[in-house]
């Protein structure tokens, strides 16, 4: 296999690569760009126009998504999977995927969209450089562009495998894309309605592509993802990249959520009424206290089919502390 199949090793040993560009024995061109980034070039007259970026470990201790990329990287490497498209591979917060952390000083998801010049850091500055490499990838005109953030959750959740669908005033979501989203295993969508300062929401905002953050299951250590079953997801990845996509045909199912509220971490008298091994999409009850804050605020809830998603009352002040959502329909899609 050619070195730069091995992205992942040379990122967990902090080493830079002796040779930066390497051609697989299709002539695929293979470009190291910076550490846990590879840019992956077919010849040009296999190129289809579509630029995918695959992003995984932006919280270190999620490694099923990483252990993923590093298969589809194996598998280009060796010659195995033909790339029709462009492909850019980021391996988030290479630090904090050494340590098995989620992040070191400050949450990389939590700095995009110009949050990052706000701060300083490790992470600030992986923010803006993970922005840079985006920018410069999706820059070329007249191009698909399509970014899937690969991660797995702190709990469990009663729907296994979700996606997160950013938002842009005058944008509206894509159906076609939900339904590959749907070809590709995922059970639900949240929409989301307004804007946010994730990595996601920076590629789908800022530099127009269709962009998901994929949640996949449970996180867990290298070597302990047995549990996580991406077996429908990677299919589809490898059919993407080789673009040999079967046609997909509606939403089959999938479920769709909007969110109601974000529940926002004021201060740290913050207290969050929920058992600590609550589940993802677990339903709270009509006038059901799920949170207090200081200055006798309360989150009382107050819609109809209400579920949380990501309830975390560890979170730094100022951020999200959990996401409200009610289910929603199909209606607003494009
Ligand atoms: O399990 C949790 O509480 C968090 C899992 C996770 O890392 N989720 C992402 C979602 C990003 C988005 O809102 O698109 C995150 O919180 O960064
Ligand atoms: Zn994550």
């Amino acid at each position: 296999m050619l070195a730069l199949g091995k992205l992942l090793e040379l990122t967990l040993a902090g080493r830079e690569p002796a040779q930066k560009i390497q051609l697989t024995v299709d002539g695929v061109q293979m470009r190291w760009l910076s550490e846990g980034a590879l840019e992956v070039r077919p010849p040009e007259a296999r190129d289809n126009g579509a630029d995918v970026l695959l992003s995984s470990g932006i919280h270190g201790n999620e490694t099923a998504p990483i252990e993923l990329a590093d298969r589809l990287l194996h598998g280009i490497a060796r010659g195995e999977i033909k790339p029709r498209t462009r492909i850019l591979f980021l391996f988030g917060n290479p630090e904090a995927i050494c340590r098995g952390e989620r992040y070191l000083e400050q949450d990389v998801n939590r700095l995009f969209n110009g949050r990052h010049e706000q701060s300083i850091g490790p992470e600030a500055m992986r923010a803006a450089e993970l922005e840079q490499l985006a920018r410069t990838f999706f820059s070329v005109p007249g191009r698909s562009r399509l970014h899937y953030d690969l991660h797995t959750a702190i709990r469990g959740s009663k729907i296994e495998q979700f996606a997160l669908y950013p938002f842009k005033e005058g944008r509206q979501h894509s159906r076609a894309e939900l339904a590959r989203l749907r070809a590709a295993g995922m059970e639900a969508v949240l929409l989301q309605n307004k804007t946010s300062i994730t990595f996601t929401a920076f590629t789908y905002e800022q530099l127009g592509a269709e962009s998901f953050t994929l949640e996949l299951g449970k996180a867990r250590p290298f070597g302990q993802n047995q549990g996580v079953d991406v077996s429908r997801l990677e299919t589809r990845l490898k059919q993407i990249i080789e673009g040999n996509e079967p046609a997909t045909e509606g939403l089959d199912g999938l479920k769709l959520f909007s969110v109601a509220r974000e529940i926002i971490k004021h201060s740290d008298a913050f207290t969050l009424h929920l058992p600590a091994d609550v589940e993802n999409f677990s339903e709270l009850e009509k006038g059901y206290l799920l949170a207090e804050d200081i200055a006798k605020t309360r989150w009382v809830i107050e819609e109809e089919g209400a579920r949380i998603i990501f309830p975390n009352p560890k979170v730094k002040n100022g951020l999200r502390a959990g996401i409200l959502i009610v289910p929603t329909t199909d209606v607003g899609l494009a």
